[in-house]
């Protein structure tokens, strides 16, 4: 399966989700034509705004899940949402939504890993639910920022032949060498398609670094980003994924009964 990626590198707007909301319509109108699937930044309605989530956070993620909705039907692409503050009654959490191109909801997924460093375990609250989706024909899976530093967790969503990891991010400029890497990684070690979207400008507390990028199987640069705002293009072919995956059969040579 082929599919043409847009990954929206925006710079977020600090705990104003309407003007953020105006930015990523914006983006939409520049998007070229024939892009299959889109891809959002991690909280990028909100920011790390994370003090004044019982304010600007959005109840049961409602109306992101419309505003979002609207986007994948209107440009007809597949859409990883991002992620954004969805409100409930245990809490507010970092939620990542995935619609398909007819605006049906196929995934809702919250960030297993809070970031201290940035003091999200303060405002937010984990899950432990998995992030495995189908979409467009293509086993795949969504993790946010921070989850990618648990290879054990990427693991899981890889099992049962996931074959396409999107991940997105607000990951702060210093540590993008850590980004890169570990991504790249993460591609290698589970012989798939990375897709990763982040942020970039700063809001007061970090500075944010962009170089959102496509990894192939062998860990392959497919597309990069730069450190500022931009639509960064990719193409996949997830055709050649089963061949690698005989090559050098990891998932069949693993030893789980090692690994406790
Ligand atoms: N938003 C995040 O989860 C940031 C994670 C990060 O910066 C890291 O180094 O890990």
């Amino acid at each position: 399966m082929t599919l043409k990626l847009a990954l929206m590198q925006i710079d977020v707007a600090f705990g104003e989700p309407e003007t953020n909301e105006k930015k990523v319509k914006e983006f939409f109108r520049k998007l070229d034509k024939n892009i299959d699937t889109v891809v959002l930044p991690e909280l990028w309605t909100t920011g790390y705004d994370l003090s004044r989530l019982e304010d600007i956070g959005d109840e049961e993620g409602q109306k992101a899940k419309q505003f979002l909705s609207e986007l994948a039907t209107e440009y007809n692409v597949h859409l990883i949402g991002g992620s954004i503050a969805k409100k409930s009654s245990a809490g507010v959490r970092n939620t990542m939504y995935v619609f398909n191109n007819e605006g049906a909801l196929l995934k809702e997924y919250s960030k297993a890993h809070l970031f201290k460093l940035m003091n999200e375990e303060k405002y937010l609250i984990d899950d432990d639910k998995d992030g495995k989706f189908e979409l467009a024909g293509e086993k795949s899976a969504g993790l946010i920022c921070y989850d990618i530093r648990f290879p054990e967790w990427v693991r899981t969503q890889m099992l049962g032949d996931t074959t396409v990891l999107y991940v997105v991010a607000e990951w702060p400029a210093p540590r993008v060498d850590h980004w890169k890497t570990l991504l790249k990684a993460r591609a290698i070690e589970n012989q798939c398609y990375v897709v990763a979207c982040n942020r970039v400008g700063a809001d007061p507390n970090n500075e944010f670094g962009g170089h959102s990028i496509v990894y192939g199987p062998w860990g392959n640069v497919l597309a990069e980003g730069s450190d500022q705002e931009e639509i960064v293009y990719g193409e996949i072919d997830t055709s050649n994924v089963e061949e690698i995956r005989q090559q050098i059969p990891i998932f069949q040579d693993r030893r789980p009964d090692l690994y406790k």
